[in-house]
């Protein structure tokens, strides 16, 4: 009896249908930072989509009410809240509302970022990299210890940062900007380990250039469109939904062995590696 149900697993590794309902985040609830536009708005849909209640967040209400109206057009489980996460206050607004309403925490995905100086690097100012770091940096890492022991709580959770391909090739003129996405390559490092052992999983993305409002000085430039596409395999920009869905597929089951690691999503630009 035992030795044919051995035989029987060996035989018949998961089904399709297995795999499936093991991508499902039914019953997961999900922070997306930043998330009334662009990539964190793609992320809260594509987690929704798979059945994650969404808590979406921005600095403006009304950007707030806007995208949790077209979530839940879209049957998404959503609920809103206004939240600066450079602001200690807000970070811990939106977990205890985040409690108070969706009962925990199983995923943060932290998107929210800043960069408000181009140029060259050695002009950059101290109150330029206090901001940058403060947003970009530092609120990821705050939040994270804000809501590791409620994941604790549920037995485990997914931590996902935003980075950029520019964290591994500082891109001309985005110096401290690029400086800050390689900061999260490396908290990405090293806060996985700490973490496996509360089966909390922290990966982290890298996009290269996405149809946003945040890289439009980049796409709407045809001249450096041009440029781009010399170095891409994919000849095109990205857009959201495609980072949207590996947000969500480093949140599933199906990446239950994955940990630690940065995916690229770039269309294949050679000058990272
Ligand atoms: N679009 C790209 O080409 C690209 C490429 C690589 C990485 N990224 C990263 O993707 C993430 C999302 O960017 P996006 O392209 O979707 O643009 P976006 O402009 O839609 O997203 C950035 C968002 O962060 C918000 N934000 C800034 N400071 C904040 C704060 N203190 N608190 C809360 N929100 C704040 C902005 O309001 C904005 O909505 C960012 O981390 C960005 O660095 C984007």
């Amino acid at each position: 009896m035992i030795r044919s149900a051995f035989r029987f697993l060996r035989t018949n590794p998961l089904s399709v249908q297995q795999r499936m309902s093991q991508s499902c985040l039914a019953g997961k609830v999900a922070i997306v930072t930043a998330s009334t536009d662009g990539i964190g708005l793609a992320a809260a849909q594509a987690l929704g989509k798979r059945g994650a209640h969404v808590v979406v967040s921005s600095r403006r209400q009304a950007n707030v009410d806007k995208a949790v109206a077209l979530l839940r057009s879209q049957s998404i489980q959503v609920t809103g809240t206004t939240c600066n996460v450079g602001n200690a206050e807000d970070r811990e607004k939106l977990v205890q509302m985040t409690l108070d309403q969706c009962g925990g925490i199983d995923i943060l995905v932290s998107n929210a970022a800043v960069n408000p100086f181009f140029g060259n690097i050695m002009d950059s100012t101290e109150d330029v990299w206090d901001k940058i770091l403060a947003v970009n940096v530092k609120a990821s890492f705050l939040l994270t210890k804000l809501v590791v022991p409620h994941m604790e709580k549920r037995g485990g959770g997914n931590i996902i940062f935003v980075s950029s391909v520019a964290g591994y090739q500082p891109m001309k003129g985005l110096g401290p900007y690029s400086v800050s996405k390689t900061a999260l390559l490396g908290l990405t490092r090293a806060l996985a380990p700490e973490l496996a052992h509360s089966n909390i999983r922290v990966n982290c993305v890298a996009p290269g250039i996405i149809k946003t409002r945040f890289s439009s000085a980049l796409w709407e430039n045809e001249g450096i469109v041009k440029q781009f596409k010399k170095q891409l395999s994919i000849k095109r920009v990205g857009e959201p939904e495609e980072i949207g869905g590996v947000i969500a597929f480093l949140c599933s089951q199906d990446a239950s062995y994955i940990t630690g690691e940065t995916i690229t999503v770039t269309g294949g630009m050679g000058s990272r590696l």
